[in-house]
């Protein structure tokens, strides 16, 4: 099928879904609405929408929306390799991380698929071998701690997702395979102080940069080094793996203990299911852990193939978020796990979905006169209850949320006090909050009235398993994909990120031609 890649405002569902009427929560929530508003999103987890200000009109706008846009097919076409990344000029391959869903990728005579599965395996041998005290540390001895040294893609997801598992792994294995630590920022203070809670003996480092020119992940990896030849490790780079592109500078060095490799089609933020969170997950949570996250992501990635958008959870969350952004106007989106091992997960959701669809104009670099992606912040529940949610329910903005819950706890440490249990008591908090921001309550006393019609989605699973997380994962990612290609724009390429790096140079030349700039950076005492 040919493929046309048209604006949102050219669209006619569009035009016919800016003339609809609100749905009021209030009216239309039922208990049967909640029964019947689910869709399978993968590996167990599911999507419940039945507190989303959508009908069953609106959403037939919305697939008409996804069709006329050619949402599932542009995902086909990815998925076979075409150029979607068109500011660069890229493949976008890493769905072909976790399996395959379309015919072979070649590129310039390599199967790409068998490339990736050749690092996975290379990551899980390595793994294995430093498990059973095969690879040692210099000094001889087994190693127990594993440190990440990379920023934004190559930081954030590998980071959520150890979180996320950490107690997981503890309790179904009885230790961690390793601990890991993760050091991303360029203030001394954040290297600092994960040297001083680790003894770098028996630590491996894993370097990951998939350009090799990151000044903060450059620095980071040079302010270790030293600190080990400080304690009297004499070739840090024996205690250092890599994980980079083969175009790489840091591909270029054969010191480093061990080297994986990514390419480029595989975007920083969309890079946790490749080397990047392979390695550091399969040292500290085990191959067998990160398999299962790769299998649920690619049970996530094909039912997003479905062109029924009731039953492709991803594109129903894609569009659903397009009318309320586009259509609804809300400018933010929360993410709310109830869950702490999700703590890192917003943190992670931010870069996945402003890095993306933080643009204003389509894929050909032209400008565009509607919304794209929202800005998105979060923290777990009950937490943030105590925190922020007072703006969220009685602010004079309705921002759209979106809850993530499970039945059963990670640890199994619980007991009753008063009548229930702690997990009952967070669960139960998430199922008032759902039902509090939907239909609100009135109360003549303005300042305790709560208006409601705040919609959220819930994302739930019986427990947060590596299969479950995987899903989570590629659900979002997926969604971030189809709301790029509702909007036009190019998800693939960050070229907001670049201004600031090149200003941070010519202040770090000291000689900026920005007298401002100057000011600005003697207030710091650069120089
Ligand atoms: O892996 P690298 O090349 O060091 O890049 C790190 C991060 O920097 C960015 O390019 C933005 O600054 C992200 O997109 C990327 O995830």
């Amino acid at each position: 099928m040919e493929l046309k890649y048209n604006n949102l405002d050219r669209t006619k569902a569009y035009k016919k879904l800016k003339k609809t009427k609100p749905v009021s929560l209030k009216k239309v929530l039922t208990s049967e609405r909640v029964k019947e508003y689910v869709v399978d999103a993968g590996a167990g987890l599911r999507y419940n929408y039945a507190a989303k200000a959508v009908d069953d009109k609106i959403i037939e706008l919305l697939s008409q929306l996804a069709v006329e846009q050619q949402l599932v097919e542009k995902y086909r076409a990815l998925l076979s390799g075409d150029v979607i990344n068109t500011g660069e000029k890229r493949k976008v391959l890493h769905h072909l991380q976790r399996g395959q869903l379309a015919e072979d990728v070649v590129h310039e005579g390599v199967n790409l698929r068998e490339f990736y599965v050749e690092q996975h395996k290379k990551a899980a041998v390595f793994a294995e071998k430093v498990h059973n005290g095969e690879i040692k540390s210099q000094s001889g001895k087994k190693f127990d701690t594993v440190v990440q040294i990379g920023i934004g893609g190559s930081d954030l997801g590998p980071r959520a997702l150890y979180y996320a598992l950490e107690q997981y792994v503890m309790v179904k294995k009885g230790a961690l395979p390793l601990k890991a630590y993760f050091i991303s920022n360029v203030d001394p203070d954040d290297a600092a102080l994960v040297l001083s809670q680790i003894n770098v003996d028996t630590s491996l480092f894993v370097l990951v940069s998939k350009s090799g020119t990151t000044q903060e992940t450059l620095a980071n990896a040079e302010l270790v080094s030293s600190y080990l030849k400080e304690k009297g490790i004499a070739q840090p780079k024996k205690q250092m793996l890599v994980v980079t592109s083969k175009t790489s500078p840091l591909a270029k060095d054969p010191d480093y203990l061990e080297s994986f490799f990514i390419d480029d089609f595989i975007g920083g933020r969309y890079s946790a299911t490749s080397p990047v969170g392979g390695v550091i997950l399969s040292l500290s949570l085990g191959p067998d852990v990160f398999s299962d996250i790769l299998d649920g992501a690619h049970q996530a990635d094909r039912l997003a193939l479905e062109s029924n958008i009731r039953k492709n959870a991803a594109l129903l969350d894609a569009m659903i978020g397009l009318y309320e952004r586009n259509v609804l106007n809300y400018p933010v989106t929360a993410i709310l796990p109830y869950s702490q091992a999700l703590h890192r997960f917003p943190a992670h959701l931010q870069q996945l979905d402003m890095e993306s669809n933080g643009k204003s104009v389509n894929r050909y670099g032209e400008p565009i006169s509607y919304s794209t992606g929202p800005v998105i912040f979060g923290e777990p529940g009950t937490n943030g209850q105590h925190s922020f949610y007072q703006l969220l329910h009685q602010g004079t903005d309705i921002i759209p949320l979106q809850f993530i819950g499970f039945e059963k706890s990670q640890s199994g440490f619980d007991m009753e006090i008063d009548g229930s249990s702690s997990q009952e008591k967070l669960n139960a908090n998430l199922a008032a909050q759902i039902i509090a921001f939907a239909k609100g309550r009135e109360n003549n006393d303005r300042n305790k009235n709560f208006a409601g019609e705040r919609p959220s989605s819930l994302l739930t699973a019986e427990q947060l398993t590596p299969s479950v997380l995987g899903a989570l994962l590629a659900h979002y990612e997926n969604k971030v994909m189809f709301q790029g290609f509702a909007w036009n724009i190019n998800s693939f390429d960050q070229e907001g990120v670049q201004l600031g790096k090149i200003l941070t140079k010519t202040v770090l030349s000291k000689n900026p031609d920005d007298k401002v700039l100057d000011s600005y950076a003697k207030l710091l005492k650069v120089y």
